[in-house]
């Protein structure tokens, strides 16, 4: 079936390859990935788009000297591949199996970890400089996508880089998409550039025609100078990398190896920065893909044949918010939306055709979406800034500072919040009751259902301050539809679900499907529990908590997040201070990171399954 593929199990295998058989092996990874990510799920159109990239980078650089750092490293299966680890990939992003990102766990190969996006260039800058430090020798690249360089770190390294003229490369791979098509002048600039290849062809003519005249002076070195620029000024009205220091290629086909290889050859020799601009096709060599990359980016299980994804499509609270989003959006003018390049994931992609002008997708920016809501909310808006909890982690200090700070009524929809699964370690959503609850001026609110979401987001508009509404990846249970939605909003006060005598169990959102199960596991051991849906995180029902500790000797609390710092702990908190001689039980993730794999192995392994929580209860009970 795989005529090359079959002989390369490591990037040494293939610097003997000739151009046809690289052809023939890029055919034959095309097919490899598609075919085990349609059984696993992942980030195809993405790796699809950088087989040719990968295999002449692995050619001209040497692995076992050289760092390659991958920026997010979704794109990094083709790396994978080529560094011992094909006969794994059936089990990617499988609980126990690969990882869909770079893991120096997984390899010595893997020299940088990341998952979310934008470091490559400081951590690529970081080893250079130790390298230079050290006295060694190696080569340093980076490979960075045109929506990571949206990211601001990104602009921070170059701003660094090119000053200090620190000798690395850094890819650009272009593909016009960050997840959806990319935004930002950034990404205009890179299509001026890629529409004006001939801005190279003439700066090097210019300069191979100079270099025959034997002896340059002085006046002539000016008037290349000079020369440069008017061919700048002329064909492009800003060459942004040239100036910043950095010494620019491109735009280079980045499907065909040759050409690439020349160049990074070309690049090795060069003291200094080097940027080499890479135009890749996301999704290529796969129809479904190229036609919808954005749709292929993250993917689960699909049917080859159709691309079909093979998973029914259910509601989930990302599209509720959206749809609630858009309800109150008709009634409110001053309500307006914002992402850091998900419109997507997020639920906004009806609202942002519906109110062209009241959206705004301002790129992988976290921090600077935070301090313009704020900024929006300053001058009357109500902006609802949707965002990963794992991504918002990014703009800590433009929450506490910028929005807090100045109890400025900004909505946070904190979307993925609790574990998401698959992704693992880097995307998992479990710190964030930890980083908000801890600043003042702030309410943290959660849905047990999705069915409650339009009332919580008009209570958050209508609050006067800062509101961070979490909600987890995906829908609901089933079981959670036996209850009925919240009746009353009203700030820091629980909902009882269910009245019992015998322990009182504390929890909220998507977990509380999980405590009914228990629940009912618990009623049939003879045990009568209260369940209380402790919708608001912050502030915590105080007085019902001071009636809880007079009537239960045991108090359990349950969370989807790290128990440091979390719901659990600020029920403990206040409990101390009280005379409560209650016995305070704690449920949550531990002082860890949690890895990769289906989500319902995850809580099961954590105990915060429904018999978990039960084994738990019993062991305190007993
Ligand atoms: C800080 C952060 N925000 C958002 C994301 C979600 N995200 C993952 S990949 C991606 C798009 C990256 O686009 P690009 O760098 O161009 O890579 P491509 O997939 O096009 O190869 C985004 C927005 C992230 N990983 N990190
Ligand atoms: C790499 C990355 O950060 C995203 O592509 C992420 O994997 C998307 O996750 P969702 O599938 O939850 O939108
Ligand atoms: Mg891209």
């Amino acid at each position: 079936m795989y005529n090359i593929f079959n002989k390369v199990n490591s990037f040494k295998d293939i610097k003997s390859l000739d151009y046809n058989e690289l052809d023939l092996l890029s055919m034959e990874i095309r097919k490899f990935l598609i075919e085990n990510i349609s059984k696993t799920g992942g980030h195809l159109a993405s790796n699809l788009g950088v087989v040719e990239l990968t295999l002449s980078l692995y050619r001209v650089f040497d692995l076992d000297y050289d760092k390659v750092i991958w920026d997010v490293s979704h794109q990094a299966y083709v790396h994978k591949i080529l560094t011992g680890r094909k006969d794994k990939f059936p089990t990617l992003r499988q609980h126990q199996g690969l990882s869909g990102f770079l893991k120096r766990s997984e390899s010595k190969y893997d020299f940088f970890e990341a998952g979310h996006s934008s470091t490559s260039i400081s951590a690529g800058i970081g080893m250079a400089r130790a390298r230079d430090i050290n006295k060694e020798k190696f080569n340093v690249v980076s490979i960075i996508g045109d929506g990571a360089l949206s990211g601001g770190m990104a602009f921070e390294a170059l701003n660094d880089v090119g000053f200090r003229k620190t000798k690395m490369i850094i890819i650009l791979n272009d593909n016009e998409m960050s997840i959806s098509k990319n935004v930002g002048s950034m990404s205009n600039i890179l299509n001026d550039l890629r529409v004006n290849p001939n801005y190279n062809k003439i700066k090097r003519k210019v300069k191979s025609s100079i270099g025959k005249i034997p002896h340059v002076g002085k006046k002539i070195s000016d008037s290349i100078v000079n020369v440069k620029s008017a061919v700048k000024q002329v064909v492009l009205p800003d060459m942004i990398f040239e100036d910043m220091g950095l010494h620019y290629f491109g735009p280079i086909d980045g499907h065909n190896i040759k050409h690439l290889e020349e160049i990074l050859e070309d690049a090795k020799k060069l003291d200094g920065p080097v940027l080499i601009h890479v135009i890749t096709k996301k999704g290529k060599g796969y129809k479904p893909a190229e036609n919808n990359p954005d749709k292929f980016h993250g993917i689960g299980k699909f049917d080859v044949v159709t691309g079909e994804t093979l998973k029914k499509t259910s509601p989930t609270y990302s599209a509720a918010v959206g749809d609630a989003l858009i309800d109150i959006a008709k009634e409110d003018e001053k309500v307006v939306a914002i992402t850091a390049a998900m419109p997507k994931g997020t639920g906004l992609g009806e609202f942002s055709t519906k109110f062209e002008d009241r959206f705004f997708d301002v790129g992988i920016a976290e921090q600077h979406a935070t301090t313009m809501a704020a900024g929006m909310a300053s001058e009357g808006l109500k902006p609802f800034f949707a965002v990963y909890s794992t991504f918002l982690q990014r703009a800590f200090d433009q929450i506490l500072h910028d929005i807090c700070l100045q109890n400025l009524p900004v909505v946070l929809g904190i979307d993925r919040a609790g574990i998401v699964g698959d992704d693992g370690e880097t995307h998992q959503g479990v710190f964030d009751i930890s980083y908000l609850t801890q600043i003042p001026n702030i309410t943290v609110i959660a849905p047990k259902k999705i069915g409650e979401m339009n009332k919580i987001l008009r209570w958050a508009f209508n609050h006067n301050g800062p509101v961070a509404i979490r909600y987890p990846r995906g829908g609901d249970y089933d079981r959670i539809n036996e209850i009925d939605d919240i009746d009353v909003i009203k700030e820091g006060k629980w909902e009882i679900i269910k009245e019992g005598t015998d322990v009182a169990i504390i929890s909220n959102g998507k977990l509380i499907s999980k405590v009914l199960e228990a629940w009912e596991i618990l009623k049939k051991n003879g045990i009568n529990a209260s369940v209380i849906n402790g919708i608001f995180i912050k502030p915590i029902d105080n007085m019902l908590l001071d009636e809880l500790k007079d009537k239960f000797k045991v108090i359990v609390t349950i969370e989807d997040n790290v128990l440091r710092g979390g719901f659990g702990e600020s029920v403990l908190s206040y409990l101390n201070k009280t005379d409560s001689n209650s016995k305070i039980l704690n449920l949550g993730f531990p002082d860890e990171f949690i890895e990769h794999g289906n989500v319902e192995i995850l809580y099961e392994k954590y105990n915060l399954h429904g018999q978990g929580i039960v084994d738990s209860i019993e062991r305190v009970l007993r």
